[in-house]
Formats: C-alpha cells, structure tokens, sequence
C-alpha cells in the first residue's frame, strides 16, 4: 500500500502507529482534518486480517468523523482509531493504558472514545492517562456510554427519512429491518418497538438476536437474508460498506436509515440508491448523536443541553433532503457539501490573526 498517496486523495493530516510489545497494543490514530478542532473519534478494536485492512477502516472512518462533527455544527475535526485484535480475547489493562499514553502524547490533537469492540471500562484505562478521553464512567462527572445516545438520535433520524419517504414521519405499522442488533441496535429496537414499528432482524451474534425477539417480538433472519426482506424502511446498524452492488438490487425498502459508518461501499452506491428513488439518510449526520453527548463533556457535561442538540439531528436530516431538491443531488452529497462549507466558512473566519487562541477547549 503507498500510504502517502492513500493520505494525499483525502488530504489526510497524520497517522500514527503505535505498538507495545509488552501488552499487544498495535493501533493506528488516523488525523483527518483538525481545521474545526482537535480530531474526536473514537477507538474501534476488530480483527482484522490484514494491516492494510485495519489502515483502509481506520482512514475511512477518521475522515467520516470530519464530516461528522463539521455537520453537527461540533468545533471538532475528525479523527478515528483502530486497535488490530479480537476485543472478546485480546484486551488487557496495559493495552488501554498504553494507548492512552500515546493519546496523551499527540498533547490534545487526538481525543477518542467509544467505538465498535470498546467499552467505557475501556475509555476509563484510557483515562488512566490521558484526560483526551471522552465516554468514560458517569462517576467521572462524563456522560458514559455514547450508544444509546446514538440510538436515540438514530430514531427520530428514521423519523425524519420516513416522512421524506412516505409523507408522515409516524412509524407505527412501518416494517423496519434491522442489520445487527449490538449496542446501538438494541435501544434502536426498543424506540421503535415502543412506537409500533414490526421489526425483523438479525446478527451474527445468536444472542443479540435471541434477546431482540424476546424483547421487542422481532422476526429473525439470516444475516445475509436482511436484505430483501419485504420492508418499508432499512436500518444498518452494524458493519459499513452494506450497500454495495450485491445489496442495492435486493432491496425492497423505500428508506435506509441506520446508524453504522461509512454504509456505501462507494460513492456512486449512494447515486444508485436516489436512482431507484430509495431515500437515503446520509450515515455521519444520522449517526452523530453518540459524538454531540461525548464532545459535551469537553465543556463539562450537561445532559440537556446534549439532548437538546441531539435533537436536531431531525431538522439536519431535513435541511439535506431539501439541499438534495433543491440542488439536484444525491442525499450523500448534500450532506458532505453541508459539512465541507462549515469547514471552507471556519477555515476563512480563521485566517485572521488573533494573539491568545480564545478558542481552545478548556478541559475538565
Ligand atoms: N456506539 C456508538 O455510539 C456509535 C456511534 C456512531 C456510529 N456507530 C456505528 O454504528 C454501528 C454499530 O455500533 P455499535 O456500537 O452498536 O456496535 P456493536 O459492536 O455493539 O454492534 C454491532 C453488531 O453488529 C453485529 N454484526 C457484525 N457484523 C454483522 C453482519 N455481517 N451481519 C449482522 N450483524 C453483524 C455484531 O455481532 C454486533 O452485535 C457501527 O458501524 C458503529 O461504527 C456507533
Ligand atoms: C466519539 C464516538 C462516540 C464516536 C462514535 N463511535 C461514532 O462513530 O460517531
């Protein structure tokens, strides 16, 4: 892999790799973009097969988290770990400490939290060492585990794309298939159980499954049936690049709206989908509740002043759908020309000297 033609197609800033022999660690910080801010993103462990493979994911998500922060409206860039090892067997004590330690040296350019195969136990061996964590224990004055925030901003996401897509953003008696039912997906679930949404999921995990039709009345499937299931709307809540050449043809839905990363495999999937008129509610800006509440902390939490911003995540998925009318493109490009103006428009107030940086984030 030429890593620094890899860097220089999206203008990437740093990336760091950072091992210790002693507990295991090898991770790789991706620094997208800091023109907004120190780079926020969290830390996802997964067992990759190839280093190539965890570099290729730990880039693609670090520049997601650009996007993601700049449309939230955070004064955050993007950024985005990955630690290369299977997070039921691998983990230990050092490990987090360890990387901590190297958080702590890039002195504030790189804050992490949660991510896939991470918990807030995790964040709280970060913390151990750096205080560039964000996601660690209530107990900390924190605001703890980011998923069901997430979740929570994923539902009346899936509210907004159904009233783009069916006129009426209830979601009572709508089919909503759900791909991987993890730590998003369960409370997902649970909003749209409560609001009577019929779901059908599924995992690889036997035992997320088991627990979402117990609780919520859910229809199982096979993994790689979640696809053509007849539905009105579907949610991908677990790996990215699902919607992709095999996948788009199966779809039945008329949305897809869910919370996972990077869910078109290319940009082109995303002109498929508004060529089939299946409504599509752009991943970074659906998903970003879990980063609004986390990146509250760095002003010293307050969970409604967080939920509050939360909730806007429905008038942003609404202002893309109307940039997208307006406009003539793709919901996906909408939504990255709403985040890359933020961005250009901070970048050019910015070029003017100011002596003290007043707008450095104070810590806790
Ligand atoms: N946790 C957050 O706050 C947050 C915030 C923003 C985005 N996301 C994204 O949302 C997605 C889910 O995150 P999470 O924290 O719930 O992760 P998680 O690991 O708790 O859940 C993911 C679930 O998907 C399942 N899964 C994996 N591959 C699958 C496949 N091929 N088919 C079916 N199921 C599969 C896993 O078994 C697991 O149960 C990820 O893409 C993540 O990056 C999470
Ligand atoms: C900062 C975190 C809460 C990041 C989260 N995993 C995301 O992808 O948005």
């Amino acid at each position: 892999m030429k890593i620094f033609d890899k860097m220089e197609e999206h203008d990437y800033e740093q990336l760091v790799f950072c091992q210790d022999k002693n507990s295991g660690l090898k991770a790789i910080i991706c620094i997208h973009d800091t023109t907004l801010g120190p780079a926020l993103g969290g830390t996802r462990m997964w067992n990759y097969d190839t280093e190539e493979e965890a570099i290729e994911d730990a880039i693609r998500l670090g520049r997601g988290m650009t996007y993601k922060n700049a449309a939230a409206g955070l004064n955050l860039g993007g950024g985005k770990t990955v630690i290369i090892g299977d997070p039921l067997k691998d983990k230990n004590e050092e490990m987090f400490r360890a990387f901590g330690r190297f958080i702590q040296g890039l002195n504030g350019r790189y804050i992490t939290a949660e991510d896939v195969g991470t918990t807030v136990a995790d964040m709280d061996l970060i913390h151990e060492e750096t205080d560039f964590v964000t996601g660690i224990s209530p107990a900390f004055g924190s605001s703890g585990n980011p998923s069901p925030v997430t979740a929570y901003g994923c539902y009346i996401g899936i509210k907004a794309a159904a009233l783009e897509a069916f006129g009426d953003d209830s979601l009572e008696g709508k089919t909503i298939t759900v791909q991987g039912v993890g730590n998003v997906a369960y409370t997902l679930c649970e909003y749209l159980h409560k609001e009577g949404a019929k779901l059908i999921v599924t995992d690889i995990n036997k035992e997320a499954v088991d627990r979402a039709v117990n609780d919520f009345g859910a229809v199982a499937v096979e993994p790689d049936d979640i696809y053509s299931q007849e539905a009105d709307i579907f949610a991908p809540c677990a790996m990215g690049a699902i919607i992709n050449d095999d996948t788009i043809p199966q779809l039945k839905v008329k949305a897809v709206a869910g919370s996972a990363n990077n869910q078109l495999k290319e940009e082109r999937h995303g002109d498929e989908l508004e060529a089939r008129g299946i409504v599509y509610a752009p991943d970074f800006v659906i998903n970003s509740g879990g980063v609004i509440n986390v990146a509250d902390e760095l002003y010293g939490y307050n969970n409604e002043r967080a939920m509050k911003r939360v909730e806007t995540i429905y008038d942003s998925i609404t202002r893309i759908f109307e940039i997208s009318k307006r406009d003539g493109i793709p919901s996906y490009q909408a939504a990255d020309r709403m985040a890359e103006e933020r961005i250009e428009r901070v970048h050019k107030s910015r070029s003017q000297f100011l002596r003290n940086e007043h707008n450095i984030i104070s810590r806790r």
